[in-house]
């Protein structure tokens, strides 16, 4: 299995507090890895530096390496904006702009330079339909995206982020603010577009890790603890940690 992205020896710093401890990861094309753990362990902050979300933290400092197919993100060689078009995230609440459904996708697209009218059309259909969201939009491409539910408004969030044809989708918690019913949509989506993309979601809904991903890491305290395939790390943790939280014996 190929990496997509490398992280080693990872140490991360907002100002004197150490918040992620010399984290080692490979994350595989075309799979999808959870990051699981109790609040403040550190999933956010390992995600956002994927992206070098964290650059834009005051005070917050980053050793060792992220490479994104082989190349250290942090090294220099590769532009922020590409990073970031390479990969793309999701946030916990869904954060459409106000302006209209079709604009919300075209935006990335025109920011990086698509002028044509019909290619726009074409990548906004498409990033619809990839999202499941289309058929539920396509008479409301000019309505604004903040009518949309909760559950329209996270799918359309996924399609603005696919409408730059990113390689990587971070997504943090994407469904915490979901309904069971939307909740399930997303999850559904994740597994289709885990076939073009390689997906990093964190969440702190163990059932959804099990139901979606392939791998999972379970941090605590800023500790990578256990970083393995999702069926063995919850039928068998080598880590007596990773068993107490996965049975809900922690604390
Ligand atoms: N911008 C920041 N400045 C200073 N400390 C921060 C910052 N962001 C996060 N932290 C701290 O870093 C630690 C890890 O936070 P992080 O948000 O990554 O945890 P998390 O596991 O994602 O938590 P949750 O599940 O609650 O979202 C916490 O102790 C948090 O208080």
């Amino acid at each position: 299995m190929e990496d997509k992205i490398t992280i080693e020896n990872l140490n991360l710093y907002y100002s004197d507090f150490h918040a992620l401890h010399d984290v080692n990861m490979h994350i595989q094309k075309n799979e999808i890895t959870a990051f699981i753990g109790p609040s403040g362990c550190g999933k956010s902050t390992l995600l956002r530096c994927l992206n070098r979300m964290n650059d834009l933290v005051e005070g917050c400092r980053i050793e060792g390496s992220v490479k994104l197919d082989g190349t250290d993100i942090y090294g220099g060689d590769l532009d922020v904006t590409v990073l970031r078009q390479r990969v793309g995230m999701v946030f916990q609440r869904p954060n459409p702009f106000p302006m209209s459904v079709y604009d919300n996708v075209a935006y990335g697209p025109k920011i990086h330079g698509v002028t044509d009218k019909q290619e726009l059309d074409e990548i906004v259909e498409t990033s619809l339909k990839q999202a499941a969201i289309w058929d539920d939009l396509k008479d409301r491409l000019n309505k604004s995206a903040l009518g949309l539910s909760g559950g329209q408004q996270q799918r359309l969030c996924i399609a603005r982020a696919l409408a730059v044809k990113p390689e990587v989708l971070l997504m943090d918690e994407p469904t915490s603010a979901l309904d069971p019913i939307s909740t399930s949509k997303i999850e559904e989506l994740a597994l289709q577009l885990k076939k073009d993309y390689t997906i990093v979601i964190v969440t702190h809904n163990m059932q959804q890790a099990v139901r979606i991903s392939d791998k999972t890491g379970f941090f605590l305290l800023g500790d990578l603890v256990e970083f393995g395939e999702t069926d063995q790390l919850f039928s068998m943790p080598k880590d007596e940690r990773t068993e107490r939280y996965i049975t809900g014996r922690f604390g």
